[in-house]
């Protein structure tokens, strides 16, 4: 089996009766031109692991491996799609090692030796928990050097937010501290089977050296948190859920009583997050 012999994609779904599960997040790209262009947009492949969440019937896998991954290791817990990439395996010898488990129970930093680079097309009923999971890693500098992701256009537009806009909250303070992300492209409903709902978007997100501003994480979590949690008021009241001295923390801060959490920078959030860590301590 060589590349060239691997059938169509539509002709591999058919031939496993690989059905799309709701329940599995399942909308598979059969377009090999766009598969490939999510490939790219994850920078030079060749000297890097990847790791592919849910390869499903593999169009996305393809593509990798086509546009010279080094390595793609490859977590899917549909043992219905083992079949199907059981024959890329055969096309791209030693270059693709399948593993049927549960992305979300799979301990993926301990997978790859050496560069790894996250890519997937997200089921997305646990695209953001694993997105999250992936941004907390302890310590950072992460184990992955770039994640490119496909979300919902509505969670992209929250990960990439800026102040000020009605998409700015947790999420974007999160992947913003330490990362640079933004978004590859839009990727219309059509492209995929069976279409989901809404419109998608790749991102990329690349790990800062080091974070935007020094913070613990977890003070970080707990601010922004209760700042989001009313996200309308003031923060003079929505920081009072944290129980300290609200009027002491924001002066420790440097910032005003009268600002809304979402017009904070995550500079700004940082400087809370360093005062609540104080002022927990003192
Ligand atoms: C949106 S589809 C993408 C399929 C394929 N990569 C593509 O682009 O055509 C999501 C894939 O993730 C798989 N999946 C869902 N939940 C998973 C989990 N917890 N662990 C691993 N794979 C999962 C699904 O079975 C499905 O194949």
């Amino acid at each position: 089996m060589t590349p060239d012999d691997l059938p169509p994609l539509r002709e591999v779904i058919a031939a496993h009766e690989l059905r799309a599960k709701k329940s599995l997040g399942q909308n598979f790209l059969l377009d090999l031109n766009l598969t490939g262009r999510i490939a790219r947009a994850a920078g030079s492949l060749e000297d890097h692991t990847i790791i592919e969440v849910g390869p499903g019937p593999g169009g996305l896998t393809r593509a990798l491996l086509a546009e010279g991954a080094k390595k793609v290791i490859a977590i899917e817990r549909d043992d219905r799609c083992l079949a199907a990439l059981a024959e890329i395996t055969a096309a791209y010898p030693g270059r693709l090692e399948v593993i049927d488990a549960d992305a979300l129970k799979t301990d993926m930093a301990a997978l790859a030796g050496g560069p790894v680079r996250i890519v997937a097309n997200l089921p997305y009923n646990i695209a953001t928990v694993l997105l999250v999971g992936w941004l907390q890693t302890e310590p950072w500098p992460p184990w992955y050097d770039s994640l490119t992701l496909m979300f919902q256009k509505e969670v992209a537009d929250r990960i990439i937010a800026e102040p000020g806009s009605k998409s700015y909250g947790r999420l974007a303070v999160l992947a913003q501290w330490r990362t640079k992300a933004q978004k590859a492209f839009d990727v219309d409903r059509a492209a995929f089977t069976p279409p989901p709902k809404v419109t998608s978007s790749v991102v990329h997100l690349l790990p800062r050296p080091a974070p935007l501003a020094p913070a613990d994480p977890k003070a970080l979590e707990k601010v922004v948190a209760a700042a989001f949690g009313q996200r309308r008021k003031m923060i003079r009241a929505s920081l009072k859920t944290l129980g300290l001295d609200t009027p002491a923390l924001i002066e420790a801060a440097g910032l005003r009583p009268e600002e809304r959490a979402e017009r904070l920078s995550i500079e700004e959030f940082c400087a809370l997050a360093r005062a609540y860590e104080a002022m927990k301590t003192a």
